[in-house]
């Protein structure tokens, strides 16, 4: 079958996290569960055949290095699990838009190289998926890539907030051109979304009518420092409030469903935690509260998710599918086309694969 040659759109701790993670996992048995993975094998592609071939970035200290130094260089500050040998990628500089908040301009030199032709260079280097990691409220730069995506022959993997999967004018230019996309904002392994929509749906099918819940996160990374700024969050907490209340069968007040980045604590590094509350009307009208803290390191719980993603675009575009894949749009990603629960969305991710489904 080949490899799965993909391009990483900013080298941040998401990319450090995939880019050791498809080292690590390089010779897993795909007759091991394998911790981390939900597919060693997914299709016909092992994680070891998800090859970088491309890399964009717009910080001084990444742009110009090879992929296995820029994902250690600069504010990344995610956990280090595995050595990268280099990989022969030089990170090139993209266009930065609207990728760089006030406080990423505060704390990263911008390079000062020109921007490459990105549609260019994605033809060059036979690129198959594009991942988009940039920084929450990058709207403009998204749909930048998407586009270069489009112009390249690419497949795009949507990983942030900004609705392009989700945005029908945007889903048809993927259709009409004949490429997959998978998105958008990614939904991490068992990060604070899952969780959050689970114990939502199972308070609604034991028959306890929820009526205010909170998920309060934060997080040391640069992408929480990031969503301090306001005007950036806005997409961010449409799509986490969006992927809970999906789940829920019942008008909520928007009041009674706060979700959303809440603070940022350096010392945490990529850590994040989420405080998780959720209060209901029980047996009688009686109160049922619960309530849960979760703590993960935030890259590497999503680095998993994303091998998936890589794969079942790649899988997509092999059968010559464009558009929305809304199977893995729905089980890998927190605001797809249209909103399965998580057991079915993981169904239709199997059938897909076996190509039960087409999409
Ligand atoms: O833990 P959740 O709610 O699934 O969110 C996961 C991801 O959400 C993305 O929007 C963040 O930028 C990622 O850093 C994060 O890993």
């Amino acid at each position: 079958m080949g490899s799965v040659r993909v391009a990483i759109v900013g080298v941040g701790n998401c990319a450090s996290s995939l880019v050791q993670g498809v080292e690590y996992y390089r010779n897993a048995d795909p007759n091991d569960r394998v911790p981390g993975l939900m597919h060693v094998k997914f299709g016909d592609y092992h994680v070891g055949d998800v090859e970088f071939v491309a890399a964009f970035d717009v910080d001084a200290k990444k742009v110009g290095q090879d992929l296995a130094a820029a994902i250690g260089a600069s504010e990344n500050n995610t956990i280090q699990f595995c050595d990268v040998p280099p990989t022969g990628v030089t990170v090139q500089r993209g266009p930065t838009l609207d990728g760089m908040g006030q406080y990423y301009r505060e704390i990263i030199e911008e390079s000062d190289e020109q921007p490459v032709d990105v549609a260019a260079a994605l033809r060059e280097a036979r690129v198959d998926v594009v991942v988009c990691y940039l920084p929450v409220g990058s709207e403009e730069a998204d749909k930048f890539y998407a586009q270069a995506a489009i112009d390249a022959g690419c497949a795009f993997v949507n990983a942030l907030p900004v609705f392009i999967a989700s945005d029908p004018v945007w889903a048809k230019k993927f259709e009409d051109a004949g490429l997959p996309i998978v998105g958008d904002d990614i939904k991490s392994q068992v990060g604070a979304t899952i969780v959050h929509r689970a114990l939502a749906k199972l308070f609604e099918d034991r028959g306890v009518e929820l009526l205010r819940t909170y998920q309060l996160n934060f997080g040391g990374n640069m992408d929480f420092m990031n969503m301090l700024e306001r005007t950036r969050l806005v997409s961010k907490k449409i799509s986490k409030t969006q992927s809970v209340t999906s789940q829920i069968p019942h008008e909520m007040v928007k009041s009674d469903v706060h979700i959303g980045p809440s603070d940022h604590v350096p010392w945490l590094d990529d850590r994040k935690w989420a405080y998780i509350r959720l209060e209901g009307k029980s047996f009688g009208d009686t109160p049922l509260n619960a309530e849960l803290k979760l703590e993960v390191w935030d890259s590497p719980n999503s680095a998993g998710v994303i091998i998936d993603a890589l794969r079942a675009a790649k899988i997509a575009k092999d059968r010559g599918i464009g558009g929305p894949i809304l199977s893995a749009s729905s089980y890998f990603m927190k605001s797809p086309p249209v909103q399965y629960n998580d057991h079915d969305a993981h169904a239709s991710v199997e059938a897909f694969i076996q190509g039960e489904i087409e999409r």
